[in-house]
């Protein structure tokens, strides 16, 4: 279990080399900044927190504020105890607190915008199915009186007073996606449905997590919101990119035909905390465990990878903005999925050194067959999303490489990955 303390874990500057002390903005009217180390304790929580609490003297306040799940390793056996104190919450007047549904609140990108809300004070239903999300995500508000949290899928019909949709449920992994593409296409298009019937019917703001997929193997580069994309519309990735083009075409014929207040955040890759079988995971896990880093094709195919708090601060920004078109909300520092190995097994060297671990041998990069319609290069413009929510990312790739990396050494210390 690492020794790190939280100090040593949350100087974390960003592209300017200005430390990162918050999450979040003064914008719109509204203030949504949270402290980072707040944040962190939420998310972070196996090495942030129990290893800090157990190593460190007196208690921090964040440790106080957590659940202290124990893992045995004799017995492969984790005792789990409830809160003892929610983490604060904003006092909002009944004005402005907002009640907020969630579709798809337990999986990655939708337990982080949980906490984010959460922390701001607002009401927050989570509606999840569990396929690609977990209880686990979300459990630390389970209890709190502005919380709840709901198993449903959303192909089926769902009611409820509220005056925010975040509607983000559906698998975003090429592994997920592709297990069941008929059901892939049912969320997208059902559960699409459904969430802006209920947008109607409230009056409640619509905001779809959309996806840089829909510019499919883009012909052009960097993909801006106007380029109606290259997409194979019977290749395996069709489910996933076909499903969200037309869960935007929905979105769209809602907005003419009924009026309902649209948002469209098309996301591109993103990471955190999931070992999902995306790129940033998988790599992180093989070089921790010593094992070779696959790259799929030459490697010479490029992603831009965004940060999570990052994504967060675009989507609440696009959700209390004005902005009705499609907005890109991506990192536009471009890598070769080649280089990224290397960066992610230099990183991983030096957490190692960090730590006083010897590498038991040097891992090597492989070369694995490139899935059919892989897309070859994806950046995304981002101009409009500066010029109309005033957002750019903040999180360099290293910075959140490295976080990433201490986090799976615990996981996979605790026996968790
Ligand atoms: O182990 C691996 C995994 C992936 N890769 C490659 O790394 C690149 C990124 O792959 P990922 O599976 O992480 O993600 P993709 O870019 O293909 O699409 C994904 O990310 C963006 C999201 O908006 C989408 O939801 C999702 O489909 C691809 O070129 C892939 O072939 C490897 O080289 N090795």
């Amino acid at each position: 279990m690492s020794q790190l303390l939280p100090t040593e874990l949350t100087r974390t500057l960003d592209k300017n080399g200005k430390e990162i002390k918050t999450v979040g903005f003064l914008r719109f009217g509204f203030d949504s900044e949270v402290p980072i180390d707040l944040v962190r304790t939420l998310y972070l929580r196996p090495h942030y927190i129990i290893s800090a609490s157990a190593d460190a003297k007196d208690e921090t306040v964040e440790a106080q504020n957590q659940s202290k799940s124990i893992y045995y390793p004799d017995t492969h056996a984790v005792s789990y105890t409830t809160l003892s104190r929610f983490p604060p919450v904003k006092l909002l007047s009944p004005s402005v607190r907002k009640r907020v549904l969630v579709t798809g609140g337990a999986g990655f990108v939708g337990s982080h915008l949980i906490d984010r809300l959460m922390l701001l004070g607002h009401e927050v239903t989570v509606l999840d199915n569990f396929f690609t999300g977990s209880k686990t995500t979300v459990n630390h508000w389970v209890g709190h009186p502005n919380f709840e949290l709901v198993r449903h899928d959303v192909i089926e019909p769902f009611m409820i007073e509220c005056d925010q949709i975040y509607h983000l449920a559906c698998p975003a992994s090429p592994p997920h996606y592709q297990i069941d593409e008929v059901k892939t296409l049912q969320t997208s298009f059902m559960g699409t449905l459904n969430m802006l019937e209920l947008a109607k019917r409230n009056k409640a703001r619509f905001l779809i997590t959309s996806t840089s997929e829909v510019y499919g193997d883009p012909e052009v580069h960097p993909q801006y919101e106007d380029y109606w994309g290259h997409v194979n519309p019977i290749g395996p990735r069709a489910c996933y990119d076909e499903g969200k083009r037309v869960a935007e075409t929905l979105t769209y014929g809602f907005q003419h035909r009924d009026g309902v207040d649209v948002r469209v955040a098309r996301i591109f890759n993103t990471y955190v905390n999931p070992a999902d079988g995306r790129v940033v995971s998988n790599f992180i896990v093989q070089a921790l465990r010593g094992e070779d880093i696959t790259v799929y094709g030459d490697g010479s195919q490029t992603r831009s990878f965004q940060y999570i708090h990052d994504l967060i601060d675009g989507l609440i920004a696009l959700m209390n903005s004005n902005e009705t078109r499609p907005v890109n909300i991506g990192n536009s520092d471009e890598f070769t999925i080649g280089d990224f190995a290397e960066l992610v097994r230099e990183i991983v060297e030096k957490v190692q050194r960090d730590d006083g671990v010897t590498p038991s041998r040097q891992v090597e990069i492989v070369y694995r067959p490139i899935p059919t319609d892989d897309p070859k290069r994806r950046r995304p413009d981002t101009t409009r999303a500066k010029e109309t929510l005033n957002w750019q990312p903040r999180w360099s790739v290293r910075m959140g490489i490295e976080e990433m990396v201490r986090y799976f050494k615990a996981k996979l210390a605790e026996g968790s990955i």
